[in-house]
């Protein structure tokens, strides 16, 4: 269950190895404050896990220089919750499970090849809509900050949490991963933060979202085209229509055309080329950006042809880009036996095995 109060003892806690119970696979921090100053809410906070190295076991925790030093070369492993932009309950702790298997299997890996692989893992939260009708938790506070947030405040608080890890942890790379709503977040990640409107705000011009781009965005169950679904659910999805203009609405406001305009896979003029890559970043090889889109064809909630849509989206606007260099690679994987909605963040094995397979690039 998400308490979202913070949690009063922070720090680094040993993770410990499910299969045996004694052996330290690596380190968690939970609910980290991500806003610079004081004003961090309780949904301004990040889980970050890191994996284990002789150093910090020794050290009983990561060394700063695990995490500045060794940690800056590697890419970074980020995860945004889902939960239709309004659950409380589903929060970063929704990774747990997926964080634990990598851990553990990166455990198994020779030191050199695990430092190489992925340098620390993030599940961030934000803050959420008005959600009056929870069955148990409902936002009946209007004042509460953590349940009244509209657009672009969920997006502005991932690319703050974003803004942090560099400026924190060193962060260059990441791999941006989401599940439901956190698939569209990770997309819109990749986006001009001016769609947005936060150009000229104070935090703007104090550069908290000026960050660079993930190299690679895996979307699991992504909700992709809402207005699409919305005006034409595909067939045994209707009866979710009414459900998904409430949640829209609580997020993103009454009309339609708004909705349009942020949802990656409905932007009229594509945003492919918005997506821009920094010098290092470009350096190094394997320049394409990488789109990986996963979908269960047993999720009761979402349909499959989101997927399709945004695969197809993908594909037409990156052949309008003439730069090679600057296309965008989509690979999607229909899940046969993917279980419900939920089911692969609350298991994690085959969320975390996908997620080390594009860190270790065989996907
Ligand atoms: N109906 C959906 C359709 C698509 C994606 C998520 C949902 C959700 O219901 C998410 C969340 N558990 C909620 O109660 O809002």
């Amino acid at each position: 269950m998400a308490d979202y109060n913070r949690s009063s003892s922070g720090g680094w806690k040993p993770v410990l190895d499910p299969t045996d119970n004694k052996t330290i696979i690596g380190h968690h921090w939970r609910r980290h404050d991500y806003v610079p100053g004081e004003e961090a809410l309780a949904l301004q906070t990040l889980d970050m896990w890191i994996p284990i190295s002789p150093a910090a076991l020794s050290y009983g925790k990561p060394t700063p220089n695990t995490l500045l030093g060794d940690g800056a070369k590697a890419p970074w492993l980020i995860y945004i919750h889902g939960g239709a932009w309004r659950d409380p309950v589903i929060d970063s702790s929704s990774f747990n499970a997926s964080a634990t298997k990598i851990l553990s299997d990166l455990a198994q890996q020779p030191l050199e090849q695990r430092k190489k692989t992925v340098a620390g893992i993030a599940s961030i939260n934000y803050r959420l809509s008005p959600y009056p009708n929870h069955p148990t938790h409902p936002s009946n506070d209007p004042y509460d900050p953590n349940r009244t947030a509209k657009h672009p405040d969920h997006i502005a608080d991932v690319l703050t949490a974003l803004g942090f890890l560099r400026n924190y942890f060193g962060m260059k790379e990441y791999v941006l991963a989401g599940h439901s709503c956190g698939a569209t977040l990770a997309l819109q990640a990749c986006m001009s933060p001016e769609r947005w409107g936060l150009a000229g705000t104070a935090e703007w011009r104090a550069g908290w979202y000026n960050v660079a781009k993930p190299k690679a965005v895996v979307g699991f169950n992504g909700l992709y085209d809402l207005a699409g679904f919305i005006a034409d659910p595909p067939k045994g999805y209707e009866r979710w229509k009414e459900a998904y203009r409430e949640f829209v609405v609580g997020a993103f406001g009454k009309k339609e055309e708004d909705w349009k305009k942020v949802c990656p896979g409905s932007i009229a003029e594509g945003w492919v080329r918005e997506w821009n890559l920094t010098q290092q970043q470009q350096g190094e090889e394997g320049k394409k950006r990488k789109v990986v889109l996963v979908q269960s064809l047993e999720d009761s909630l979402v349909p499959v042809e989101q997927t399709e849509g945004m695969a197809e989206y993908l594909e037409r606007e990156s052949q309008k880009v003439a730069d090679e260099d600057k296309k965008v690679e989509v690979v999607v994987l229909r899940e046969e036996k993917g279980g419900d909605h939920d089911e692969v963040w609350k298991k994690g094995e085959r969320l975390g095995e996908i997620l080390l397979g594009v860190l270790n690039g065989e996907i």
